[in-house]
């Protein structure tokens, strides 16, 4: 609860809500349910981690806030407005980095300013910013297959902030580098997220990951997917030292966060049985 200049407690605003959103694909000509009525609240400036096992639908519930994917039913809300298909105030970054190899860093942060028709100059200036606010600073003339995986990731989510989005829709974005790298990205992410106080919303199946970097975290059941629950983050921040990962309330974080795991675990063995 953020608290204003006369210091009354002042409700969050909520700027992206999930709303009772459900979806089915077509498999082997019959249907399955995917998601079901998935419901979730973000407020302006959260960090917001989605975790839960494989197959439980955190990818298709992120791919239906970008609007790449279509929900069968329920709505997405992002600031008041009723969201259908993707646009640049949604920025994105996935797993695949997705830059263009014939240009350089800094041109691949600059296309979508360019999309949007900025001048020269002035894509010129928000990317350096941009390339600057995730470390990359020395690193603009260089093309892509120049620099390494952890620096391609940088420059994604450079791109992806340079558009100033009011959410940003990240989906494993570190899954495939490797774990010192890892750790440095999950470091770099919260830094620029601190200066840009951009909302995030990230999917992962890393409870480690999840825990570091949230204000809160939704853990989803799966078959179907549902929201088994809400946890709010009590980890104290600033977090920009690893080591807050042996911190008493990172371990009890992790062992509930583990039990509601192997519930989820018991309930389809119940299923089984
Ligand atoms: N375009 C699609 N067409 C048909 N089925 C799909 C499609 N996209 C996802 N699915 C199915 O929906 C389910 C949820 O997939 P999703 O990728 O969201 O899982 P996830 O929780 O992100 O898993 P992981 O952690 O392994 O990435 C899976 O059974 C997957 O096979």
């Amino acid at each position: 609860m953020k608290t204003t200049m006369n210091g009354i407690a002042a409700p969050e605003k909520p700027l992206l809500e999930i709303r009772d959103v459900s979806k089915t694909f077509m498999k082997d000509g019959k249907e399955f349910l995917v998601l079901e009525r998935v419901n979730l609240s973000i407020n302006e400036g959260e960090f917001v981690c989605i975790l839960g096992p494989t197959g439980c639908g955190k990818s298709v519930t992120l791919q239906i806030v970008a609007g790449l994917l279509e929900q069968s039913s329920g709505s997405v809300i992002l600031d008041g407005k009723e969201e259908h298909g993707p646009g640049p105030h949604k920025g994105m970054v996935f797993q695949e980095y997705a830059l263009l190899p014939w240009r350089t860093v800094v041109e691949n942060v600059e296309i979508g300013l360019e999309l949007k028709g900025i001048s020269k100059k002035e894509r010129r200036r928000i990317a350096e910013e941009q390339l600057d606010l995730v470390g990359l600073k020395g690193a603009e003339s260089r093309m892509v297959h120049e620099i390494s995986g952890g620096m391609r990731q940088r420059a994604a989510i450079a791109r992806a902030l340079a558009n100033r989005p009011k959410i940003l829709l990240m989906d494993e974005p570190f899954e495939a580098l490797d774990a010192l790298t890892k750790e440095e990205m999950q470091i770099q992410i919260l830094k620029a997220w601190e200066k840009t106080k951009t909302t995030i919303f990230f999917v992962t199946h890393d409870v480690d990951e999840a825990i570091f970097l949230s204000d809160k975290l939704c853990v989803m059941d799966i078959n179907p997917g549902r929201v088994k629950k809400i946890i709010t983050n009590t980890l104290p921040r600033p977090r920009h030292e690893l080591v807050c990962r042996t911190d008493k309330a990172f371990c009890e974080m992790r062992d509930q966060i583990i039990q509601l795991y192997s519930s989820l675990k018991d309930e389809e063995l119940d299923l089984v049985f």
